[in-house]
């Protein structure tokens, strides 16, 4: 029996090996073939369509067994007890592969550390995360991938905050089979899945300003930065209070660069008072300095140098008053060892604006997503 299903029908034409051309998709003809069996051929074929079992005494009623399952020895008697004698099967042809073996392939070839497959089901399989970290991937390569109208790769963002069992990635074959060769197509755009462990960074942290170093003003980053690297693995190595000086606020960072530190947290001073020597102070003490200055909102003044691979960052006094700020964006990159550069940093504007909620949702809102 052949049956004809024309998928995203705006298509206007059919071309050549299938394929309907038309102005606003593209789309693939599937020639279902389906073959009734007796129930004692059915094993190793594949179900045309689920299979619906009613148990009035249970109050049950669903699939027992579902649309593109392979039948087995075990589910014979199963069958024959939901009074089947007879089988719709899908047939395939040696250069088809089944949607659930396709669905495996794919997700075996885009899941790399850190991340679990699931098994697949209805065509579907999902990437886990094993671990807290943070997603990497290319969406270039996705969206290459996601070219075949035949498939579905869905993520998160690239760069999102994930927790272990985490669902990061699910992907879909759409109809019951795909041509092995178009699969193989796929397979070779090398796409990757990785979530990046954050690394147990030793953190210093100088507080710059003359009003905490006298006592005038109390000194509130210290405890707000601590839960915040706590939240990564670091650990604060200690914290040393200067004042406005440009050259306490660099011999401060470089005690900390001579005692292990892996990443330096300058607080204050940051913008355009007269006092504010925190950017020229990190200038004069690291090789390199990746950016001053991020179009994020709030957070716009913060900074970030390299000496060597340890990374300073000037992070300014708003960070003390907000709870979410530009140093959440890039905390979480530095940690993962993947220090922004300017180019990527300079992109940070669509979606770096805080919308301030009454109830905050961060990091599951749009502040930063994009970023
Ligand atoms: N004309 C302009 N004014 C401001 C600009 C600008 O571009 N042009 N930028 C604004 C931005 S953005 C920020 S953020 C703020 C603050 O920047 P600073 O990093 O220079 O902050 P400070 O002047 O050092 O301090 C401001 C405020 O915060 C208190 N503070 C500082 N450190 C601590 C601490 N460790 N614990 C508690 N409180 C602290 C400080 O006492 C001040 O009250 O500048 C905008 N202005
Ligand atoms: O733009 Mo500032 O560094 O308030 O947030």
């Amino acid at each position: 029996m052949f049956r004809f299903i024309i998928k995203y029908t705006h298509s206007l034409t059919i071309g050549k090996g299938g394929i309907v051309k038309g102005k606003r998709s593209i789309g693939r003809i599937l020639k279902v073939r389906k073959k009734i069996v007796d129930l004692n051929q059915a094993i190793n074929h594949i179900l045309s369509h689920d299979l619906t079992k009613i148990d009035v005494e249970m109050g049950y009623k669903g699939p027992r067994f579902k649309k593109g399952h392979v039948i087995k020895e075990e589910d014979i008697e199963i069958l024959r007890s939901m009074g089947r004698e007879h089988l719709t099967i899908l047939e395939l042809e040696e250069d088809e592969v089944h949607e659930d073996d396709a669905a495996l392939a794919l997700g075996s070839a885009i899941c790399g550390k850190g991340l679990k497959l699931t098994a697949p089901s209805e065509g579907r399989c999902n990437l886990i995360a094993d671990f807290r970290g943070l997603l990497y991937f290319d969406p270039d390569k996705v969206n290459m991938i996601n070219s075949d109208p035949d498939w579905v790769v869905v993520t998160l963002y690239p760069y999102t905050m994930v927790e272990p069992g985490d669902m990061v990635a699910g992907f879909r074959i759409l109809p019951l089979a795909v041509k092995r060769a178009q699969l193989e197509r796929a397979l070779r755009v090398g796409a990757t899945f990785e979530v990046r462990a954050y690394n147990p960074l030793k953190v210093g942290l100088v507080t710059t300003g003359g009003e905490i170093k006298s006592g005038i003003i109390k000194d509130a980053f210290r405890s707000k930065l601590e839960r915040k690297v706590a939240y990564f693995g670091g650990s604060l190595l200690g914290q040393n209070i200067a004042g406005d000086d440009q050259y306490e606020i660099s011999e401060a960072i470089r005690n900390f660069l001579n005692s292990g530190a892996d990443l330096i947290i300058c607080t204050g001073g940051m913008s355009v008072d007269a006092d504010d020597n925190t950017p020229r102070a990190i200038a004069q003490t690291c090789d390199e300095v990746k950016f001053k200055g991020i179009p994020v909102l709030p957070g716009s003044m913060l900074m970030v140098g390299m000496k060597g691979e340890k990374v300073i960052i000037g992070a300014p006094a708003c960070v003390v008053h907000d709870e979410w700020t530009s140093l959440d964006l890039v905390l979480p990159r530095i940690f993962a060892g993947l220090i922004p550069t300017f180019e990527e940093i300079s992109r940070f504007g669509i979606g770096g604006l805080c919308r301030r909620c009454s109830t905050c949702s961060f990091p599951n809102c749009s502040f930063g997503v994009k970023c």
